[in-house]
């Protein structure tokens, strides 16, 4: 589907980029990137510049892969526990089903929404293991000892993971909802299908939540606890940025379902950008701040830390009641009392490929009237409150997940703003018009 619009949009200069250039480049680029980031936090006192000086002068990029492993069996083992965990609690764990949205195809994906109690499971398993370890002398913060091996690893694994997933798209789909574009690289890249399953699995819910965003709790966990170990004490930065990544995520799989209704979800086909992301670039890219913290603690004080924790814990409530209002609206097919007033909505028609006639609640009132994708400043002010307790010192890691994501939103306001003009149409015309600004009011 999105690679039939982005078929029929673009020259061929420009799809050779899009789709050879750019996906080459990320291809090659990102894995041996994030390895570096990584290098540098933990062996270089996160400076960027005293990694290109080592880069530079001693040995290039095969200093970086000669500080990890990618044959350590003990590292493999407790990837594949872990994956076989969460697994498990996929298909054991009850919820209710929830539907995910309707594809042009007239695929309705279906879904056991049990993100929450699994998360819950997850991280409870890891509390009470941890103090089963601490009563034996030992730690799990042996992870953050080993966390250059376990990226190492994950990115072979997740490189390998998605060829198959690439082949499996071709020969033995799930659904309705896949093919080739005829460039093998882009097919890599961007995946062959939309809903893959295997063995009733569904796999971006495992690579997106499941692993990616399980493991990025459980590592902001074990990089707290190892900077305890280190310093002998609580550091203030370190607990701000902890409890707010960790009630991000906290609020993002009590809102799992909604996820399934994003474009992650209904448009990004399961190939190299949506799965090896979030097996690997979200593990490494976004705990950044927390495994900078770890070796380099900056002391905030008390006026910052509140300022922080107060200023981050507003910003995950807005972010969170203006998707809740949008689900809301929705559910309610639009009847509904938004800010004390009956909500405002657009009675959206859309048609599927078979030519069958749908209808969308489109919002315009509340936050979604503010703004198109108003929610994403509170994610971005979020972000810079938990990565502002790494101070103003001239260190550029810290910042770095607030540069990508930004940078990351606004093409995906673009994006997602295309996606429902394509599906909408004059309602969605009849919206921007209601609605003019994409993200900030006023300015753009
Ligand atoms: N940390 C990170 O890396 C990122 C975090 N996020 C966060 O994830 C959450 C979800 O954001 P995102 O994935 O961008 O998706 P959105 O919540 O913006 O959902 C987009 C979809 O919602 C529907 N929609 C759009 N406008 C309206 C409206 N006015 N009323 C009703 N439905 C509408 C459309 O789908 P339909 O086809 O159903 O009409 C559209 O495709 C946010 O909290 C965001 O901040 C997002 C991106 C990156
Ligand atoms: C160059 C590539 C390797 C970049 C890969 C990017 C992806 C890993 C990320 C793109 C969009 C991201 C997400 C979207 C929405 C989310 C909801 C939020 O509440 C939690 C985070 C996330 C799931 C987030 C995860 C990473 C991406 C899929």
């Amino acid at each position: 589907m999105a690679t039939k619009q982005l078929k029929q949009a673009e020259g061929p200069l420009v799809q050779f980029i899009n789709r050879t250039v750019i996906p080459l480049l990320l291809i090659l680029l990102v894995p041996q990137s994030v390895m570096y980031l990584w290098y540098a936090s933990v062996h270089c006192q996160g400076s960027l510049t005293e990694l290109a000086d080592r880069l530079t002068n001693r040995g290039g990029p095969a200093l970086v892969w000669a500080a990890v492993s990618v044959a350590n069996p003990a590292v493999y083992a407790a990837i594949l526990a872990f994956c076989a965990f969460q697994v498990l609690l996929m298909l054991l764990v009850p919820g209710r089903t929830c539907y995910g949205t309707e594809t042009p195809t007239g695929h309705v994906p279906e879904y056991k929404d049990n993100g929450f109690a699994c998360y819950l499971i997850t991280m409870a398993t890891f509390l009470a293991g941890t103090v089963y370890l601490k009563q034996r002398g030992l730690t799990p913060t042996v992870i953050y000892d080993y966390y250059g091996d376990f990226l190492a690893s994950m990115i072979l694994l997740s490189l390998a993971f998605c060829l198959l997933l690439c082949v499996k798209g071709v020969l033995a789909p799930t659904s309705t909802d896949h093919g080739r574009s005829g460039n093998y690289l882009f097919d890599y890249y961007w995946g062959t299908e939309l809903y893959p399953r295997i063995c009733g699995i569904d796999i971006k819910v495992f690579t997106n939540c499941r692993f990616g965003l399980t493991v990025w709790a459980l590592a902001v966990a074990v990089f707290a606890l190892k900077s305890y170990e280190l310093h002998g004490r609580v550091v203030d930065g370190m607990a701000v940025t902890a409890a707010l990544q960790l009630l991000y995520l906290t609020k993002f799989f009590w809102w799992e379902a909604g996820y399934y209704r994003t474009i992650d979800i209904i448009t990004d086909r399961a190939g190299f950008y949506i799965c090896w992301g979030c097996l690997c670039f979200v593990p490494s890219f976004y705990t950044l701040v927390s495994l900078f913290m770890v070796r380099q603690p900056e002391p905030v004080g008390p006026a910052w830390t509140a300022a922080l924790l107060g200023f981050g814990l507003a910003s995950l409530a807005v972010n969170y009641w203006s998707d809740w209002q949008k689900q809301a609206a929705r559910a309610a097919d639009g009847q509904l009392n938004i800010w004390g007033r009956p909500a405002r909505v657009i009675r959206a028609k859309y048609s599927l490929d078979n030519g069958q006639e749908r209808q969308s609640v489109l919002l315009a009132s509340g936050f979604w009237a503010v703004s198109r994708h108003f929610h994403y400043i509170p994610e971005l002010s979020l972000t810079l409150c938990w990565s502002a307790v790494c101070g103003t010192g001239c260190h550029i890691i810290p910042y770095m997940y607030f540069a990508f994501l930004s940078v990351l939103l606004f093409h995906r306001s673009f994006r997602d703003d295309k996606k429902c003009r394509d599906k909408y149409g004059k309602y969605w015309s009849e919206y921007c018009k209601l609605v003019p600004y994409k993200i900030v009011p006023l300015l753009f």
